[in-house]
């Protein structure tokens, strides 16, 4: 099957700066995939290039098979971009510029579409009210509406949810959800690492440009998942442990394991001097910890 985005080599400066540096990655059909990365890593710099909005300087980027390049027009028909930025006409109403954006695709009858969307993003009240009049969460789903009036298949959200409050935030992914339960593949770029982790199968972290982790969600939690122990212990730590000893939390020592299997020299250790045990718990590690880990460029 096709991929819905193949990304090869693709590298982009801007001036001294080098924005993207040899990415390459593939996003399946129907996956439901996260770029992570801080800012600057060169997350909206690949996406604008996906949409044919800025070019690559090398590299080679296809949509569901077109390239952005060569075949601008097919790639741009099948994805849909959600952009970072509110961008907007301040005279239109709703409804307006999602018929405008409809006739943008050579849409000319999507009224049908169109109000499902509104129903969908609950726009529905708001169809005839100016842009400008709307609250900036509320311009947040007619971005979102904008990006979808094609049907794209392939639809790539760049940190839709900032500045938007809890429950237009839930609402947002439930719909999102629900499309990539109908089979359409979904690229998310947040800050929000617990979305990434809940909503994602897949992600990829960008640092400085650079693809530096491409995994399953679940690897990529369990290449670092439960190596932590808090322990409270009759006495001092041994000094023979001190090399592992990560911090002191809530009154427990915390110990940072390489391997799992490191937990029963651990245990031997602490009854070899004469040390009771009286509590030991695993620490869960989530996306937040990995991900602040492999910026910090510290090995997991
Ligand atoms: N048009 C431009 N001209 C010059 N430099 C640019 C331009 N666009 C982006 N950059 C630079 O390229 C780098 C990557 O920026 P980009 O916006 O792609 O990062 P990002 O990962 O999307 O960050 P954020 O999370 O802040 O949105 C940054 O250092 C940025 O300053």
């Amino acid at each position: 099957m096709t991929s819905a985005i193949s990304i090869d080599g693709v590298s982009k400066r801007y001036g001294a700066l080098q924005a993207l540096d040899s990415v390459s990655f593939s996003v399946e059909q129907g996956e439901f995939f996260a770029l992570l990365g801080p800012n600057g890593a060169g997350k909206t710099t690949l996406i604008s290039a996906m949409a044919g909005l800025a070019r690559q300087d090398s590299g080679q980027i296809r949509i569901m098979g077109h390239d952005t390049i060569a075949s601008a027009r097919d790639a741009r028909i099948n994805l849909g971009v959600v952009p970072q930025e509110l961008v907007f006409d301040p005279f239109f109403t709703v409804r307006e510029a999602l018929a405008f954006q409809s006739g943008y695709f050579g849409l000319r009858r999507n009224d049908a579409w169109i109000d499902e969307l509104l129903f969908k993003l609950g726009l529905t009240e708001k169809a005839n009210a100016n842009m400008r009049a709307l609250s900036g969460g509320m311009k947040r789903r007619v971005m979102v509406a904008q990006a979808l009036v094609h049907r794209p298949p392939v639809i790539v959200l760049d940190e839709p949810t900032a500045g938007v409050d809890v429950e237009l935030r839930q609402s947002l992914w439930d719909f999102v959800q629900e499309l990539n339960d109908a089979g359409h593949t979904i690229i998310l770029t947040t800050h929000y690492l617990e979305e990434a982790e809940t909503l994602c199968s897949r992600i990829a972290m960008l640092k400085r440009g650079r693809l530096i982790a491409l995994e399953d969600k679940d690897t990529l939690l369990s290449r670092s998942a439960k190596r932590e122990v808090a322990l409270k212990l009759s006495g001092e730590l041994p000094a023979s442990l001190a090399p592992w000893h990560a911090r002191n939390e809530d009154g427990r020592i915390v110990l940072s394991l390489p391997t799992l299997s490191d937990l029963e020299g651990v245990l031997t250790t602490l009854r070899g001097a004469g040390l009771e045990v009286r509590e030991l718990s695993m620490l869960e590690t989530d996306l937040e910890h990995v991900f602040v880990s492999m910026m910090s460029g510290e090995k997991i």
